[in-house]
This record gives C-alpha cells, sequence and structure tokens, in this order.
C-alpha cells in the first residue's frame, strides 16, 4: 500500500467509508487504458455516442497515455496477412534477410541492431520497416524519404509488398482519423493537424521477438524501457505477450494483454510536447516472456518533415520558445537508439 495512503487511512479513521471509494476512484482514475469501440465514431463524428468515444480516448492519452481500439474497420484478413508475411520473412536464413538490409528505417534491421534503453544489451528483436510509398520522389533523398526495400526475389511480391502497401494505406488512414478525435478531444478544429498530417513520414514495422532466454539476465530486453518518438502508435499484437507499460506513480509495469481484434494505440513525445504534457507519452518496453516466438506490428505516424512541433493548448508561457521540426526529433531520435549511429 502506497505510505501516502497509510498515513491518510491512519490520520482519518472517522472518514466515511463513501470517502475511502471516492480515494479508490480516483487513484485508479490516475492510470487507466480503456478499450473503446470506435465505431460510433467512424458512423457518425458528430453523434453523441461520438462524443462518448472521444472522451474515453481523452482518459487514455491523459492518464497512461495508451488505449486500445476495437471495431476500428481494418479488415481482420488484411491484419492476418501482414502477420504471415512478417512470419514468412523471419524465418527465411539470416543470410537471405539481409540482403534487404536498408539501415535504420528501410527494409531489414537484424537482431541487436537497436537499443532503446541505455545500459542494457543489445536488443533481442529483429524488424523490418517499411515506409510510405511515394514513387514522385527522386534523389537526393532526404532522410527518411528513402524509396522502400522489397525482399523479392525472396518472397513473392503478392504475399509481402502487395498486402504491406495495402496495409500502411488502411492504417495510415484509419490514424489520420484518430488524429481527428485527438483534435475533438481537445476541443480544436480537426484542420489543427492538417500541415502535420501531409505527406507524413509514416512506417509500418514487422518486429520478431525470439522467445526471450529462461537464463534471467537482468539487462536483456526485446525492447528497452523507451517513449515513442512520433505524434501516436498504433499497434497489432500477435497472442503473444510482452508489452508493459510503467506506471510512473506506482513504479509498476502493467501489462497491455494481446488482443489480435484491437490496436493498442499510444500517444508519443510529439503529442505531449503539443499538449504541454497534457496527453500522457509513457515508457513502456517488451520482454517476450510468452515462451514462443512473438510478433508485433506498429504504426508510427511522425508527421511532415518540415513540420514545426510547439505547444498548441494548456500554454505554460513558453509558447514563444522555437519548437523543433519533425526531422530534427527525428534524427536525434534515430541516432541516439541506433548501436551503429546510422542516419536512417
Ligand atoms: O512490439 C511491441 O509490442 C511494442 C514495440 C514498440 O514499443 C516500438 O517499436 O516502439
Ligand atoms: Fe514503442
Amino acid at each position: 500500500m502506497p505510505v501516502d495512503l497509510v498515513d491518510w487511512l491512519l490520520t482519518g479513521l472517522q472518514r466515511s467509508s463513501k470517502d475511502l471509494k471516492e480515494m479508490a476512484a480516483s487513484k485508479e482514475a490516475s492510470f487507466i487504458i480503456p478499450t473503446v469501440d470506435i465505431s460510433a465514431y467512424l458512423q457518425d463524428p458528430s453523434s453523441d455516442a461520438a462524443a462518448q468515444v472521444v472522451k474515453q480516448i481523452e482518459t487514455g492519452c491523459r492518464t497512461s497515455g495508451f488505449f486500445q481500439i476495437t471495431h476500428h474497420g481494418i479488415p481482420t484478413q488484411l491484419r492476418d496477412t501482414v502477420l504471415n508475411a512478417s512470419k514468412t520473412f523471419f524465418t527465411l536464413p539470416n543470410e537471405e534477410k539481409e540482403k534487404y538490409y536498408g539501415g535504420p528505417g528501410r527494409g531489414y534491421e537484424k537482431i541487436g541492431e537497436q537499443v532503446l534503453e541505455p545500459g542494457t544489451k543489445p536488443e533481442l528483436k529483429e524488424g523490418y520497416f517499411i515506409a510510405r510509398n511515394d514513387p514522385t520522389r527522386l534523389p537526393p533523398y532526404r532522410a527518411f524519404e528513402a524509396p522502400n526495400i522489397w525482399p523479392t526475389p525472396s518472397i513473392p511480391d503478392s504475399t509481402f509488398k502487395e498486402p504491406l502497401l495495402a496495409y500502411h494505406d488502411a492504417v495510415s488512414s484509419l490514424a489520420r482519423t484518430l488524429m481527428d478525435m485527438l483534435a475533438h478531444g481537445l476541443n480544436l478544429s480537426p484542420s489543427i493537424f492538417s500541415a502535420f498530417c501531409h505527406e507524413p513520414v509514416a512506417s509500418v514495422r514487422l518486429l520478431h521477438y525470439p522467445p526471450h532466454p529462461t537464463s534471467k539476465d537482468p539487462n536483456l530486453r526485446g525492447a528497452g524501457a523507451h517513449t515513442d518518438f512520433g505524434a501516436i502508435t498504433l499497434l497489432l499484437q500477435d497472442e503473444s505477450s510482452g508489452l508493459q507499460v510503467l506506471n510512473k506513480e506506482s513504479g509498476e509495469w502493467i501489462d497491455v494483454p494481446p488482443n489480435k481484434d484491437a490496436y493498442v494505440v499510444n500517444v508519443g513525445d510529439m503529442l505531449e510536447r503539443w499538449t504541454n504534457g497534457g496527453y500522457k507519452s509513457t515508457v513502456h518496453r517488451v520482454i517476450n516472456t510468452s515462451g514462443t516466438d512473438r510478433y508485433s506490428v506498429p504504426f508510427f505516424y511522425d508527421g511532415n518533415l518540415d513540420f514545426v512541433i510547439k505547444p498548441l493548448v494548456d500554454g505554460d508561457g513558453r509558447e514563444e520558445e522555437e519548437g523543433f521540426t519533425v526531422e530534427q526529433h527525428m534524427l536525434e531520435r534515430y541516432k541516439a537508439s541506433y548501436v551503429d549511429n546510422v542516419k536512417p
């Protein structure tokens, strides 16, 4: 029991059970990861039911920085195809996978390439990054704008490239809708995010976590404790547990149970800065203790490279500060977390 609660109980024995219940409720209210059926919003964003959806999402953003969404409109079949494409790729021999290495942010990233939590070991996960496809871009490419790498001919395009591109489109449009919901929750016009959402840096990242070794190495992680870099992340998980979110107040790591039908959505650093800390970019990590291989597919919505992030609401008198561009922020975070310090 937290010390402040013990003190409160000892000094206030005469308090009524109603007070106790209210206190318990307010303690709980400090860290909520709601599961929200968003269908009412998708049907009619101006309905009363949609306003309830927005409210629940806002509660998640203001307390834990996490929420799950169901009935989001992305077909189960497309999500299953993506998870299968991921398994197909990661079961290729290492020398085959390494042909598709593209540096941070593109193509294959091998096990141990990233260390998100300083002081821990190179992480027990491998990945594959797929960015927004923009055939109109020409070299020289800016950071984050290089074309995608496809694992052709190791895997037929109909098994990997095509479903992944379709998935990128679908999840991008869901992310855009979520940005509208967030604007509503902040009592801002959805147009507030238009410039950020124009030609955004937005990546699907296939991740494979081998089972965590049973020899308990305290410095080994699947993904070390970190906050996400961008505005929001939409995470598809398979049936293996492993994702944990830190409740800073209690110091506890809270498991996020896998739900194949849901997306886990979390607030990233850019949105926290925009909302001046009102929406929380919360520390999370992955330790795959499921005993089996774990596959997950985060989608990072990081915004337009030239967009300048500054507080939009809940001003604290720092509005005059210069802010930072999406490009500056992303470069800094990538460089800090990749072992070889390579430019994306
Ligand atoms: O794999 C997961 O469940 C989470 C991954 C994650 O946090 C990340 O890639 O930023
Ligand atoms: Fe993350």
